[in-house]
């Protein structure tokens, strides 16, 4: 196994995949800002959750080049690495959804999993001969680890227990990542995160969705009692931790990365609920009303806690936005950017970037 980690101080050409979604896009932009001297690659289908609005504040830097593609398009990538012969790669690339994925695993088997393979391949055949200061950096999540009970945490030694068909494609694509730095020497480094929240994410997940629905005076959809917990992190935090892991973290590892802050469901809508109806200028209690209990989710993981000492011990990273100020600064974010959420929930934005990089 090749255990030199990456150097900083020379300029690297690196691809970041999914780099139009939620997370992605603060990852391109930290990296794209930090540094002017290493040449980024996005590379994102811009599927339903993808969209290039999220990076128009630096679409025109020299450093940054965005590519429309699959990940699961075998042909395409191989040309694009053999074009591009990336140093690296970050890959975010993923389908995300818990609920989508009960409803159509197999999308998930294919961008997921095989999605991942391709890349895998095509690193693969570029760098076998010598993998020197090269890296597959796979982003991944703390579901992969099952479900906890009212105590315990997750460390990085936590067998996986997977349960949904996103957190089984995850787990999939950990064990394909690890076999191909054991069996072909691939330098990789993986990190499975909790829930992240904040600007520009998807409103399909809890706590953009249920601003949204706030906002428009729609139920909120609160899946069973109410009592599964989340750990929830602050989405530059999580960036700022992929940096950090990218740079100094060993290869060959798995680093856990979370908030130190665990919510129940019921407890954090009833938080927002609050927040909103201060931000609205509502009467208090007016939120609250919109809360509705509904069929809970198959398979619904009752408890996600990380225990993020590693990254702690090791590289000095702790989140530093409180889970107060991480929540009034996403909330002034979608206020402030209703027409963002009105176009990704009517599906505007992809026509227009579709008809624009061609589909
Ligand atoms: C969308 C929705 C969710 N929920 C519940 C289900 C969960 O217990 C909790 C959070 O749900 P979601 O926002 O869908 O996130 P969750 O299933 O925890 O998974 C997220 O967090 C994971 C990291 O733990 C990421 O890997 C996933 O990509 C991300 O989607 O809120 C509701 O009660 N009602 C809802 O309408």
């Amino acid at each position: 196994m090749n255990n030199s980690n990456i150097n900083k101080s020379i300029t690297k050409k690196i691809l970041i995949t999914g780099g139009a979604g939620f997370i992605g896009s603060h990852v391109v932009r930290y990296f794209v800002n930090t540094y002017p001297d290493d040449l980024i690659f996005n590379l994102d289908a811009l599927t339903y959750a993808g969209n290039l609005e999220n990076l128009k504040d630096i679409q025109d830097k020299s450093n940054y080049k965005f590519v429309k593609g699959d990940i699961t398009d075998e042909a395409f990538v191989n040309r694009l690495f053999i074009e591009y012969k990336f140093d690296s790669i970050i890959h975010l690339a993923a389908e995300s959804h818990v609920d989508r994925s009960i409803k159509d695993p197999l999308a998930f088997a294919k961008t997921n999993i095989l999605g991942t393979m391709v890349l895998l391949n095509a690193f693969k055949a570029l760098w076998q001969h010598s993998w020197e200061g090269k890296r597959f950096y796979h982003i991944s999540t703390d579901e992969v680890y099952g479900s906890l009970g009212a105590t315990g945490f997750f460390t990085e030694t936590t067998a996986y227990d997977p349960n949904s068909p996103y957190s089984a494609s995850k787990a999939s694509s950990d064990h394909f990542v690890r076999a191909y730095g054991e069996t072909f020497g691939m330098p990789y480094v993986i990190s499975n995160c909790s829930n992240n929240y904040g600007p520009n994410q998807f409103p399909e997940k809890l706590i953009p969705l249920f601003i949204n629905n706030i906002i428009n005076n729609k139920p909120l959809p609160v899946y069973g009692d109410g009592n599964y917990t989340r750990d929830w992190l602050y989405v530059m935090d999580h960036a700022v931790a992929i940096d950090l892991i990218y740079h100094e973290g060993k290869n060959g590892e798995t680093y856990n990365i979370g908030g130190f802050n665990e919510w129940k469901n019921i407890d954090l809508v009833k938080l927002l609920c609050k927040l909103m109806d201060k931000k609205l200028g509502r009467a208090k209690g007016t939120s609250e009303k919109l809360i509705t209990f509904v069929k809970d989710r198959p398979g619904h993981d009752l408890r996600y806690a990380i225990d993020a000492t590693k990254i702690n011990k090791e590289l000095g990273w702790k989140p530093s936005v409180t889970f107060e100020e991480g929540l009034d600064k996403a909330i002034d974010w979608y206020l402030e950017n209703e027409e963002w959420l009105t176009h990704v929930t009517s599906g505007e934005y992809q026509k227009y970037y579709n008809k624009q990089y061609g589909k």
